[in-house]
C-alpha cells in the first residue's frame, strides 16, 4: 500500500466522522471570493504560494513549533502571492485551526492543502475561510474529480487541480482545469523530480491555463527554471519552513516570468 492510499483511507474515516458532525456553514466570514489564483497569469514575476508545513511523510518533522500565524504573516509581509495550509492532522501534523486562524491573520488567498474526497470536506474548508483547494488527479476517478471540480467552483472556490503524469495532465485538461499544479514531488515513491514540470506543461495549449510548479523548489534557479517551462506560480513548503530568512528567499524567487506563458501557447 502507497503512502497516498494510506492517506485517502484515513481520509474516508475522516469524511464518515465529518458528516456525522454537523458544522455551522453561516460562521463563516470568508472574504469575498476573487479570482485569485487565475490572475497569476497577468503577473510580471513568478507567484509563490508560500506553505505551512509542520511534517511530511516523506521528510518527517520539518518545523512542528512553528506558529502558523507568524509565519503566515511572515510570508505576506515578505510578498508571498498566496498562502497553502496543509489541514491534514495525521500525516502533517496540521489542522483546521491552523487555517482559520490564518485566514483570518493576513489578506491573501488561502490554499486549503488537503485530500478532498468529498463534498463535504469542501464545505468545511470554504467554512474555514479556504478560498482555494486542493484536487489531486491520482485520488480519484476522472468523474469524481469533474464532479468535485463543479462543487467546489460552484462554491466559488479556485480549484488547484494536481497532476504529476501524462495520464492525470490528460483528465485535469479534459476537465476543463484553469488552474493545474504540477507536482514534481511523485506521491507513491516520493522521488522528487523537477523536471515533471518540463514534460507535462508542454502538454498545455490553452492560454488561460494557469501553471503551478510544487514541490522541491530550492533556489531560484529551480524558479527560473519553473518559469522557462511555463509555470506562473510555484507551491514551496520546506526550503520555506527552514529558511533563516524567508524575505530574502521568497524575492529570490519571484523571478520574471517567461513571456508567452508556457511552451505550447505561443
Ligand atoms: O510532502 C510530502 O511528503 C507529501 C507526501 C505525500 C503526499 C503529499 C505530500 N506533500 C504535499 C505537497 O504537495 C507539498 O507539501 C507541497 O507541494 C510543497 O512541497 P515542498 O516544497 O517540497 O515541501
Amino acid at each position: 500500500m502507497t503512502i497516498l492510499d494510506r492517506i485517502l483511507r484515513e481520509k474516508e474515516k475522516e469524511i464518515a466522522l465529518l458528516k456525522e458532525q454537523s458544522f455551522n456553514n453561516s460562521m463563516n466570514e470568508s472574504k469575498p471570493a476573487v479570482k485569485a489564483v487565475q490572475s497569476f497569469r497577468n503577473a510580471e514575476h513568478m507567484n509563490v504560494i508560500a506553505e505551512i508545513k509542520r511534517s511530511s511523510p516523506s521528510k518527517g518533522k520539518i518545523a512542528m513549533m512553528v506558529d502558523p500565524v507568524k509565519q503566515a504573516k511572515l510570508y505576506e509581509a515578505s510578498g508571498a502571492d498566496a498562502i497553502s495550509v496543509l489541514t491534514d492532522e495525521t500525516f502533517f501534523n496540521g489542522s483546521m485551526d491552523d487555517l482559520q486562524a490564518v485566514q483570518k491573520a493576513v489578506d491573501l488567498p488561502i490554499l486549503c492543502k488537503d485530500f478532498f474526497l468529498d463534498e463535504v470536506q469542501i464545505d468545511r474548508a470554504k467554512a474555514a475561510g479556504a478560498s482555494i483547494i486542493l484536487l489531486i488527479a491520482a485520488a480519484m476517478s476522472a468523474a469524481k474529480l469533474k464532479d468535485l471540480y463543479q462543487y467546489a467552483s460552484d462554491q466559488g472556490l479556485e480549484v488547484l487541480c494536481e497532476v504529476h503524469n501524462e495520464r492525470e495532465m490528460e483528465t485535469a485538461i479534459d476537465i476543463g482545469a484553469a488552474i493545474i499544479g504540477i507536482n514534481n514531488r511523485d506521491l507513491k515513491t516520493f522521488k522528487v523530480d523537477l523536471s515533471t514540470t518540463r514534460h507535462l506543461a508542454a502538454m498545455v495549449s490553452d492560454p488561460d491555463t494557469v501553471l503551478i510548479s510544487e514541490s522541491g523548489m530550492q533556489t531560484c534557479e529551480d524558479a527560473s527554471q519553473a518559469s522557462k517551462n511555463g509555470a506562473h506560480g510555484i507551491l514551496v513548503g520546506e526550503t520555506l519552513m527552514r529558511s533563516s530568512d524567508v524575505t530574502a528567499l521568497i524575492s529570490s524567487l519571484k523571478v520574471p516570468l517567461k513571456e508567452g506563458g508556457f511552451p505550447n501557447a505561443r
